[in-house]
């Protein structure tokens, strides 16, 4: 039994991680969300925790960080929408603790980044690569983590950089599609817990990967797995291909 403490723990995802840690017999070990609301203070959960999990807000990810580091416990971030420069905070966080980011949690969708990667780099640069991704009406960030994640694998099976393929968006007279390059299309509506297909398109056959979630269950399962793995681990950045074995 580990005691699990929740960052965004009021939120969606929040209330479904609290299901999932009773679920898996885990301790909650209380949670906060964003301070002008009462919502707590980092250092202190992280002092009586044995795992932080942080699905909140990329604003909250260095004070996040900071309580981790200070009081010497892993933690898992799922929070989207991180920028450049919250790659560097968790590269540095994970010199001195075990830090577990990832844009989805769920089995499938770490299983569908591996079919990606080796997709695109069977499939070669004349299969034009397109993601798209639905989900609900409140999500705050595009693309998806997840659609990036899935853009990282297909550039990584070609062997290339995505922020120098990746095409977010068209608008207008945007000319023809730039060979090599990687879209994303994102689609926000309705309830919908989180969809992504990768489209390989070449000409006179195309090829679709797609991931469906029902609920928020299978992202919360795969978080309180990804928690239980990095207890115990060295310090370091992991993912979740490492928890799942895959
Ligand atoms: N990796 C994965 O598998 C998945 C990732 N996600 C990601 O998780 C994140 C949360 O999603 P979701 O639960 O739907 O969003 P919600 O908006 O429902 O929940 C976010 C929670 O974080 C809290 N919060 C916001 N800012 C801060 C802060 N500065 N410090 C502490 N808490 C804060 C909010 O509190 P308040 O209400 O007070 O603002 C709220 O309780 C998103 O980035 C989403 O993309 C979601 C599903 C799966
Ligand atoms: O905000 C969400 O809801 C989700 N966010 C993650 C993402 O950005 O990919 C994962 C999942 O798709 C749900």
């Amino acid at each position: 039994m580990a005691r699990i403490g929740i960052i965004g723990s009021a939120g969606r995802m929040g209330n479904a991680l609290q299901a999932a840690v009773a679920a898996a017999g885990h301790e909650f070990a209380g949670g906060i969300d964003r301070p002008e609301n009462g919502g707590g203070d980092p250092l202190a959960l992280a002092q009586t925790s044995d795992v932080l999990v942080d699905f909140s807000a990329p604003g909250a990810l260095e004070f996040n960080l900071d309580a981790a580091i200070h009081a010497g416990v892993p933690i898992v971030i799922g929070t989207t929408g991180l920028e450049e420069r919250h790659h560097w905070l968790i590269d540095s966080a994970a010199v001195s603790i075990p830090v577990l980011q990832t844009g989805n949690t769920s089995l499938g969708v770490t299983l569908l980044a591996h079919l990606v990667q080796e997709a695109a780099q069977r499939l070669g640069e004349d299969w034009d690569i397109e993601i798209v991704e639905t989900h609900h009406r409140m999500k705050v960030d595009a693309p998806s983590g997840t659609a990036l994640l899935l853009g990282e694998a297909a550039a990584r099976g070609r062997g290339v950089h995505l922020a120098d393929e990746a095409v977010r968006g068209r608008d207008g007279i945007t000319g023809a599609r730039k060979a090599g390059t990687i879209g994303f299309a994102a689609l926000r509506g309705g309830s919908v817990a989180g969809d992504h297909s990768v489209h390989f398109l070449a000409d006179n056959e195309r090829l679709t990967f797609s991931h469906l979630a029902e609920n928020r269950g299978i992202f919360a399962r795969g978080a309180i797995r990804a928690a239980e793995w990095v207890i115990g681990k060295a310090p370091g950045r992991y993912t979740m291909p490492e928890v799942l074995g895959l």
